[in-house]
This record gives C-alpha cells, structure tokens and sequence, in this order.
C-alpha cells in the first residue's frame, strides 16, 4: 500500500493538502462527509483542460485520511495523463471512499456519494474502480447522470474490466515485441498479482495463449476460484518479485515498483493494469531502466476501460471500443521506441506526449 513506500510523517503540517507531497496543481479537492450513512469520501478534480475529469471511484481501508488523501491525488493525477494520451477529451479526476468495501458499502453510502459527485454539475464524472461494480455505478446512477461504468441494462457500456484486461495483454504484448523481438507470449512466464475483475481477465488472456501464468492474491478462495477456472498456478512463496520470470503484472495496488522491490526483480518486462506502480515516478523508473527492465506504463497500457465507459458519453459502439483498445498496441510499440531513441525513460516518454497534447489545447484555448 502507499503508506510503506510514502514517508507522512513529513508532511507539512500547515499546508496539510497543497503541501502533501502528490499535489500537482490540482484544480480541485473534494472532502464529502455524511453522518447518517458514514461516507467519508474525497474526491480529486487534477485537471479539466481536455474535458470534465472522468475518473472512477475506490473504496479502500486506508491506514489513514493522509493515506486517502495521497492516494486520491496520485489517482486522479494519472487520469489526466491516461485520457491524454489515450486521445480521449476528457480531464482527469478520481474519488476515494474510506471504508471496506466488504462490510460498509451499502445503498445509501453510494446514493449519498452521487449526490455530492451531482453538486459538482459535472466537473467530475465517476466510474467503478477497486471495490466497486457495475450495480454501484447502477445506484449512483439514480441519483446523478454523472456516473459512467453503468450496466447494459441502464443503456451503459457495463464493466470496463475485460476491455481494461484486453488493452493491458495488447500493452503486454507490445512490450514483449520491443524486449525479445516477438508479442507471443505463448510459454513466458508471468506473475499476474492481484487476480480481481482486471488480473483475472487478463489470466484468461494469457492463458488462452499458452503463457505459463502464477496468480498472487491476499485472498485465497479467488485464487482457488481463478486456478480452477484457468488451470494456472498459484503462487505459493512469501517474495513474489524475487521469482524467476518473463513477465510481472501488477494487478493490485499502485507502488509496488519502488526502493525494496526493484532491485530483486528479474522480470524483463513489467506491463499490469494497476495505477500508480511506480511509488516515484521519476526515480523509480530510470532505476528500471538501469537493470534493462521494459517498463509498459500504467497509465497508457491500463485506458481500456476509460475508452469502454467513455463510449457511454460518446455514444460509440463496441467494435469502436475494441479497435481503439486494441490500438494500445500500437500506442506503446511507439512510445518504447521513442524512449529508446531519447534516451529517456518509457514513463517520460509517455508522460512527455501526454502533456503536449494538454498543452497544446491550453493555449488554443
Ligand atoms: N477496473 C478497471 O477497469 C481498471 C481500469 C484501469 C486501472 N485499474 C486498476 O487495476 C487494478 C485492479 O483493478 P480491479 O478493478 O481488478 O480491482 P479489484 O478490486 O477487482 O481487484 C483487486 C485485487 O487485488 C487484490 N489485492 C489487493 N491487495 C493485494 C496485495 N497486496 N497483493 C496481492 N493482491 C492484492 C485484491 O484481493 C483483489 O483481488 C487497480 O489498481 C485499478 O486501479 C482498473
């Protein structure tokens, strides 16, 4: 979780929110508190200069409000960059709700967190993220227009999961071509960890090409559930980035890639779907770039679901939204040889085309 690879204690404690270290020139911060159903929620407006910032929602345990606070800011930062760089007209924003997601999400949490999104007339549009589903969505759904990730039923584009899944195996697979030469991925070796809407469509993915795949997740009966299904391995050790592979896939939490992980990998590719896997963006990716380790960035590899949910607010069918996913391909053969040919890092490379293209709006504007 972020509070390992993020030092709080540090924080200025006089400039609590633009201060904390995450903050980026964020347009706007949302704190949303209700007593009656226990929503504690913030949400984080990064950046409106492409569009209203769409960007979903999370319902996590935090450690603490800090730790919310730096996650939302992190989050909503990197949808700025996704739907940048994706071509997508649209800013980027993100919201956390504190609590588990398990025990505390009910009806009236979620219909009193729409109301809140609705009072910003907008300026935010919500979607599902980690601890959320469709029927979420559904629920926010009646209370706001505001919400994307509904269901085919309520006239939406239903779970972006797969297509998240399906533009992470392209991202993969592109990354696989720049590192050895060919996208067959038949027979590599990945550690898919997190196995939940995302890793788990994306198991099938590789399975259904012959990868050798070990699943890692906190949750066991998942594991048992997705090893069944696929007839992949569990991974049964304590130290999963010290393992022998081809491939790492984060498909949990954001910074797993970070001071105490990178120097044990031997992966020579990382490509996952999770947000945020580098803790430093900067430093942490010019220290994979040292061991020879390809970095397929998260945020660029990860928009098959802001392409399916932003279908919904554009009205575009799924055959658009395969085509523009399957296009992450494409996208990334590019960016790994840009970085290549600058000298620079993939993220820079990503990042650097991202905000040329924000740039280049602002100052039509
Ligand atoms: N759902 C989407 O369309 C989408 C789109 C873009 C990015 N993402 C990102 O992909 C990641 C996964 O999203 P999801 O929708 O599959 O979430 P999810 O909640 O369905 O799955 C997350 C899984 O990670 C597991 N997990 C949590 N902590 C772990 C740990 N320390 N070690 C191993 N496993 C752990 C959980 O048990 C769960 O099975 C998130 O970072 C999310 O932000 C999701």
């Amino acid at each position: 979780m972020v509070t390992d690879v993020v030092n709080t204690k540090d924080l200025n404690k006089i400039a609590p929110v633009f201060g904390q270290l995450s903050f980026d020139n964020h347009e706007q911060v949302v704190f949303c508190n209700d007593k009656d159903t226990g929503l504690k929620a913030i949400i984080g407006i990064h950046n409106t200069v492409l569009g209203p910032a769409l960007g979903g929602t999370r319902m996590w345990q935090y450690n603490s409000e800090w730790d919310a606070l730096n996650d939302v800011l992190r989050l909503s930062r990197g949808m700025t960059f996704k739907s940048a760089i994706t071509g997508l007209n649209l800013g980027g924003g993100k919201a956390v709700i504190i609590g588990d997601a398990k025990t505390q999400k009910t009806p009236e949490l979620m219909k009193r967190f729409g109301e809140f999104v609705h009072s910003l007339s907008g300026r935010y549009i919500t979607a599902e993220d980690v601890g959320m589903a469709t029927a979420d969505m559904d629920l926010v759904r009646t209370v706001t227009p505001y919400v994307t990730g509904i269901s085919e039923e309520m006239g939406g584009a239903g779970n972006p999961s797969p297509i998240t899944a399906y533009g992470v195996f392209m991202g993969m697979k592109a990354a696989a071509k720049h590192a050895y030469g060919t996208d067959v991925l038949e027979d590599k070796v990945v550690y898919v960890e997190g196995i939940g809407n995302v890793g788990e469509a994306l198991v099938e993915n590789l399975s259904n090409e012959g990868a050798k795949v070990y699943i890692a997740d906190i949750n066991q009966e998942r594991l048992e559930e997705v090893r069944d299904k696929y007839n992949v391995d569990i991974y049964g050790g304590r130290n999963i980035y010290a393992e022998e592979m081809d491939i790492y896939a984060p498909c949990a939490l954001g910074a797993t890639i970070n001071d105490n992980t990178i120097h044990q990998l031997k992966a020579k590719v990382v490509a996952g779907a999770a947000n945020n896997q580098l803790a430093e963006e900067l430093k942490h990716g010019k220290m994979l770039r040292e061991r020879g380790i390809l970095y397929a960035p998260d945020f660029l590899i990860n928009a098959g679901g802001i392409i399916n949910v932003y279908a919904e607010l554009e009205n575009y069918g799924k055959q658009e939204i395969m085509r523009k996913t399957e296009n992450i391909y494409n996208t990334t053969l590019e960016i790994l040889k840009t970085a290549e040919v600058k000298d620079i890092t993939t993220h820079q490379a990503a990042f650097e085309i991202a905000q040329s293209r924000i740039d280049a709006r602002k100052n039509e504007k």
